[in-house]
């Protein structure tokens, strides 16, 4: 045996670790406190950031990021109306601003009393003061401030709250995946410290049920249970798959697309909810989390959901869940119920035993009424003057039952002491006859132990290989199904026969040499345009995805960067080959096989590169509407420099470097040297800047127009050649999607947890 103590965690906080199938099952945390930056809850203006880092600079303090300052420690506990003490000491000004912002949300009348049936103590003591309930650093704010609980095996555990009480934050915390980690405190799970095994072992159903929209409900099990699930034969997975399929009752709807419930018709709200959690069964999770599982649906539904968590709980799991506004139904078939406010526990134990610990410090629910919507209303209740006594009483009630019952922290577990072995087949728990046998739990983490051993050794559940491949596939299918949208198909056909119409057929003379020109750098900008809105806008729609999937230690970056390379690429292709096919004929462009081979390579390239850039763009900004406006000024920029509107001549010297950062140029020139090399153009009556029969070329004409006349005129660096601007194309496409790859690996998608997180 051996404790688990974090820096700052009192020794009385250690919890037993018993790293074996038959130690202490589920999840158990004791005092985790949880904190933000001050900057992340109140987003100062850049200038108050600037201000405060020059201050400080200076050596003139500033107060921190955007002026916190903090309550003294030592401050005075402020006296509610009646009579309790609210513990105000460790708020920052954040907390209390944030504590005031969500009492501005709630009723703003406080109508619950307590009542006549039993008073509570004379006057609460606030919180005991521990050390991890210490006041945090001046520039965070406290969202979890000690936070004790256990959620044993077999059983079903709810976690309730007013909106902005940080259950997600909670359940963030125990996943591993909150962004800043825990500041304080210990959990283990199954007796254990979380470890890489256990990554595999805990399943998180999110609060958006994020998927690809174009996959079927079987597919996206399917490709979940490819790269999740190791050494399974295609037959035994796809086995799996369908009992999952079946357990959560999704045969209806298992050849229905996922959709997107916006612009694509998809699954029903409640099938995609079941989806989401059939997702995270198909690993045999011993764990599962779940954040808002039923929000959005009926209540019809709602509560098939939750039996469902039910019967999951039932086979030998410990789940946690968040519900918004579970019905009485739904408290019959909880095991425990934690209720937070403001980040800090007011009650957590057996579901059956809460009413009764209400009405114990004189909170007693109103006969026929729902207790959860009663315990709800306690906690939102908001006197005139903006405080919240009965919360404060509530919370300060819980600290002192806390600290007299429990002195490691942790509150007994419902109906034992969540070791399995007093869960016997139809024991009495928490008031519920549950079905949970100590045998069920035993075997599912017996089962889980021996085969998360193996895991433990192994970063990732497949191999790099089988991750590309698969995601490779996926995409594919995600992509083939955007791309062959008839909109889409439409919109270049009609281009393309616009195009072929408007140049059709152009005549071998100087005449027409402008317009020749003109036809060849309009279709460079056109596949700039077109390629670089679709990657910025492809990033905000897989991102989520990537994030969920790399969250779960589902697959390495670089597998995905590379499938989705492998597979976009000669998909994106279509479209400029398709253009070419009818446009390139219809307009009388070189009637060469081989130019038209080559034509269609350089305009691939300039498609790629802008993919690229747009790729780098999307990856970088979050922002959707400022990476569409970088990705217009980038596009415009390019255009403008590209060699036809201006070129060196015209431009001012001091910015004649612009035409060297345009990929459209490279693409242009190449394209035009295929085009004209070699070739001789007739002169027409009308002199043109081509054979040099226009102001600022020469006086003397030079007939026929060769293609050294042309490049002069067009200022385009012949030596340089097709293949010279092929070589920067394809440098500047490897540049930005080594720069994308870097951008989405280090700003947004790590999956990686934080220093503090991985501490506790
Ligand atoms: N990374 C963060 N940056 C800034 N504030 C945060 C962060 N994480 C949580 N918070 C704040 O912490 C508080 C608790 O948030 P949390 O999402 O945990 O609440 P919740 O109980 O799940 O609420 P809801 O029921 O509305 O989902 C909120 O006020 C939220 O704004």
């Amino acid at each position: 045996m051996a404790s688990v103590v974090t820096p700052g965690t009192p020794p009385h906080a250690a919890v037993p670790v018993d790293d074996t199938p038959d130690g202490p099952g589920g999840i158990r945390f004791a005092n985790l406190t949880y904190d933000v930056p001050f900057s992340a809850t109140n987003a100062p203006s850049r200038v108050a950031r600037l201000r405060s880092w020059a201050l400080a600079k200076l050596g003139r303090g500033g107060g921190g990021v955007g002026g916190a300052v903090s309550v003294p420690r030592s401050g005075p506990l402020l006296p509610t109306h009646d009579g309790a003490v609210a513990a105000t000491a460790d708020m920052t000004t954040a907390d209390s601003a944030r504590s005031s912002s969500s009492s501005a949300c709630s009723s703003s009348s406080s109508n619950l009393s307590p009542g006549p049936t039993k008073q509570p103590p004379a006057a609460v003591p606030a919180t005991a003061p521990s050390p991890s309930d210490a006041p945090a650093p001046e520039a965070n704010t406290r969202i979890l401030h000690g936070v004790s609980g256990v959620a044993p095996a077999g059983q079903l555990t709810v976690l309730l709250g007013p909106s902005g009480a940080g259950k997600t934050s909670l359940l963030n915390l125990l996943a591993g995946r909150s962004q800043y980690g825990p500041s304080g405190g210990t959990m283990t799970f199954d007796g254990a410290p979380r470890s890489r095994r256990l990554r595999r072992q805990l399943a998180y159903c999110m609060q958006d049920d994020i998927f690809s929209p174009r996959l079927t409900v079987t597919e996206t099990l399917q490709f979940t249970a490819r790269l999740r699930i190791r050494g399974l034969s295609r037959a035994e997975r796809d086995a799996r798959v369908t009992s999952v399929i079946k357990q959560l009752r999704l045969e209806a709807c298992a050849d229905t697309l996922m959709g997107d419930g916006v612009v694509l018709k998809g699954v029903s709200g409640g099938e995609r909810k079941r989806v989401n959690i059939a997702n995270e069964l198909l690993t045999d999770p011993s764990t599962m989390l779940l954040d808002e599982p039923t929000s959005g649906l009926d209540s019809a539904t709602a509560l098939t959901v939750v039996k469902l968590l039910r019967s999951l709980a039932d086979e030998g799991r410990t789940i946690i869940t968040t519900l918004h506004q579970p019905s009485s139904q739904m408290l019959e078939l909880f095991d425990n119920i934690m209720l937070l406010s403001l980040g800090r526990v007011v009650y957590s134990g057996a579901a059956a035993d809460a009413l009764s610990y209400f009405e114990s410090v004189g909170f007693p629910c109103p006969v026929n009424y729902n207790p959860c919507d009663f315990f709800l209303q306690l906690l939102t209740d908001t006197a005139a003057d903006g405080s919240q006594p009965v919360t404060r009483r509530l919370e300060a009630g819980w600290a002192e039952r806390e600290a007299t019952t429990a002195p490691a922290g942790v509150v007994p577990a419902a109906g034992g002491n969540g070791d399995g072995d007093t869960l016997g087949g139809g024991d009495v728990r928490g008031g519920r006859l549950t079905t949970t046998s100590a045998g069920a739990v035993r075997a599912v983490r017996k089962r889980l132990h021996s085969s998360s051993v193996q895991a433990e050794q192994r970063k990732y559940p497949v191999n790099w290989w089988t991750q590309v491949m698969t995601i490779g596939k996926r995409s594919f299918i995600q992509r083939r199904g955007e791309l062959l949208e008839w909109v889409q198909m439409l919109q270049i056909v009609a281009v393309s026969f616009l195009v072929g119409i408007m140049w059709f057929q152009l005549e071998q003379v100087e005449r027409t040499l402008d317009e020749r020109v003109s036809l060849v750098f309009f279709i460079c900008v056109f596949f700039s345009f077109i390629p670089m809105f679709s990657a910025i806008f492809s990033m905000p729609a897989e991102g989520p995805v990537l994030h969920k999937e790399r969250s779960s230690g589902a697959y390495r970056l670089s597998a995905f960067f590379v499938a989705k390379t492998i597979v976009e690429t000669p998909v994106e292709l279509l479209y400029p080959t398709l253009f070419t096919i009818v446009a390139y004929w219809m307009a009388g462009l070189r009637a060469s096989v081989g130019a038209f081979v080559l034509h269609v390579f350089v305009l691939s390239l300039v498609v790629l590169t802008a993919l690229s850039i747009g790729l780098f763009v999307s990856a970088t900004v979050r922002n959707i509407k400022l990476a569409q406006v970088l990705g217009s000024l980038t596009v415009l920029l390019a255009l403008l420099a590209g060699g036809y509107y201006v070129n060196n001549k015209t431009l001012p010297s001091w910015i004649v470097w612009v035409n060297a950062l345009s990929f459209i140029k490279y693409g242009f020139e190449a394209l035009l040297i295929i085009e004209v090399r070699g070739r001789t153009f007739p002169c027409s009556t009308v002199p043109t800047i081509y054979s040099g029969g226009l102001a600022g070329t020469s006086t003397v004409r030079q007939c026929p127009v060769t293609d050294e006349a042309i490049y002069r005129a067009r200022e385009v660096a012949d030596e340089f050649g097709v293949w010279g601007n092929v070589g920067v194309l394809l440098l500047w496409i490897v540049v930005f999607r080594v720069a994308a790859y870097l951008s989405l690996k280090w700003l947004h998608v790590s999956h990686k947890p934080s220093r503090r997180a991985k501490a506790v």
